[in-house]
Formats: structure tokens, sequence, C-alpha cells
């Protein structure tokens, strides 16, 4: 087997996760599956180095998750976008490389395929509109390529497909689909079935265990 990029070694958290171990490769895409409430978002901010879990280990290439390294290593779409409204589509998504720049003294470096990664996710037209004036979906699409942009080792995608039709939802998976091409462990908490049924691996949690 491929040496697992992410490790969770019998983490709980609070009262929301219990015991969960999990030995994740990279170039897959994981789905955290599960109904409201099951801890599939605590897991994805453990994961992303938000939060420490209380007792156990959260590792990513051997090191710890948290502080949350760059965003080149892990990237986090939350549920919630924390998009920044005044800055257009296409500087929300530039933002992370922008960030790393000003730290490592080349900006934009890495961000090449930004036109193209707009383009795929049919943002292309509305890159130079400030974010709060976009459709929720599109926001949603916007804080995706922000995820994407860099090509992360590892990104966790907190219900990529919530505010998504049909046609939008499989520009997304290609988008994923591209990603892992790339090398990206795209980890994804949904219970939306299209996202389900392209994943490699399927983690389910009930009450804050995994069931399977
Ligand atoms: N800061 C917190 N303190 C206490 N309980 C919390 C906290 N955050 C979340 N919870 C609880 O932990 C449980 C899991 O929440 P979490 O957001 O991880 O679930 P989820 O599977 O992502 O749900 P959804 O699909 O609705 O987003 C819920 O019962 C929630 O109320």
């Amino acid at each position: 087997m491929t040496e697992p990029l992410v490790e969770v070694r019998d983490v709980s958290h609070a009262t929301v996760l219990h015991e969960i171990t999990l030995s994740l490769a990279p170039a897959t895409v994981t789905v955290l599956a599960g109904r409201s409430g099951s801890g599939k978002s605590t897991l994805c901010h453990l994961i992303a180095g938000v939060m420490r879990p209380t007792e156990g280990q959260v590792l990513i290439g051997g090191k710890d998750a948290h502080p949350a390294p760059d965003w080149a290593t892990v990237s986090l779409l939350p549920q919630r976008l924390a998009l920044e409204p005044e800055l257009t589509v296409a500087e929300n998504v530039l933002l992370p490389a922008g960030v790393r720049g000003a730290f490592r003294g080349s900006a934009f470096r890495g961000a090449a395929p930004a036109g193209d990664l707009l383009d795929r996710l049919g943002l292309g037209a509305i890159a130079a509109r400030p974010a709060r004036d976009t459709s929720l979906g599109e926001q949603q699409r916007t804080a995706l390529a922000r995820a994407l942009v860099l090509n992360p080792a590892v990104a966790v995608l907190d219900e990529p497909t919530a505010h998504q039709d049909d046609d939008h939802v499989h520009l997304v998976l290609t988008a994923l689909a591209e990603a892992v091409r790339a090398g990206t462990l795209a980890i994804v908490a949904t219970h939306d079935q299209r996202v389900i049924d392209v994943a490699g691996e399927v983690v389910r949690l009930r009450s804050g265990r995994v069931v399977e």
C-alpha cells in the first residue's frame, strides 16, 4: 500500500468524536459520509489543523496537523465559505497564493492555473466581480477554487456541492478529478450520493464514530 499521507490516530474530540483511526493515501477522493450532526465538520477541522483533538493525534505527512501548515500542504473549503466579500472572485481564489508569495518572496507562485481553474468551475465570466455580488453557488465554487489553486497535498472540502445544481455538481466533480490526477488527497464531507459515487474510499460516521 502507498504510504499514508493523513493519519488520524485514536482521535476523540470533546463529546463529538470518539476513537477515530484512519489512514488516508495520497491522490484519492476520500468521502466522510454521515447524517447531519455525525461529526463530519469537526473531523474536517481537525484534519485541516484548525483545532487540535482533545485526545489522539492527527498527522499530515508524519507531522502534527495543528497548527495548520501552509495552504499548499492542507487547504480547507469550510461549510461557511469564509470569502472576503469586497474582493473579486479571482482575488479570493488567488488569496492563498498571495499570502504564500508574501511569505516566500514570490507573489502568486504556483497560481498560474488559476484562470483555467476559474473557467473549469464556471467562474471565468464573473472573475472580476466582488464576491458579495455573486450567488451562493458561485461563492461556494469560488471557495473550492481557492482550496485547489495551489495544488495542495490535502484539500479538505466540507459539503462542496451543498449549493450546486446537477450541472454544477458535474463541474465540481471534474475539478476534483483533476486535482486528484495532480496528486491531491481530497477529503470531502458530504451526504451527496453523486460525490459518494466517485469516491475511492468512503468513511461513514455515526454519532462521532466510524461505522464503516
Ligand atoms: N463547538 C462545539 N461545541 C459543542 N458541540 C459542538 C460544537 N461544534 C459542533 N458540535 C456538535 O457536534 C456534533 C457534530 O457536529 P458537526 O458539525 O461536526 O456535524 P456534521 O456531521 O458536519 O453535521 P452537518 O452535516 O449538519 O454539517 C453536533 O451534534 C454539533 O451540535
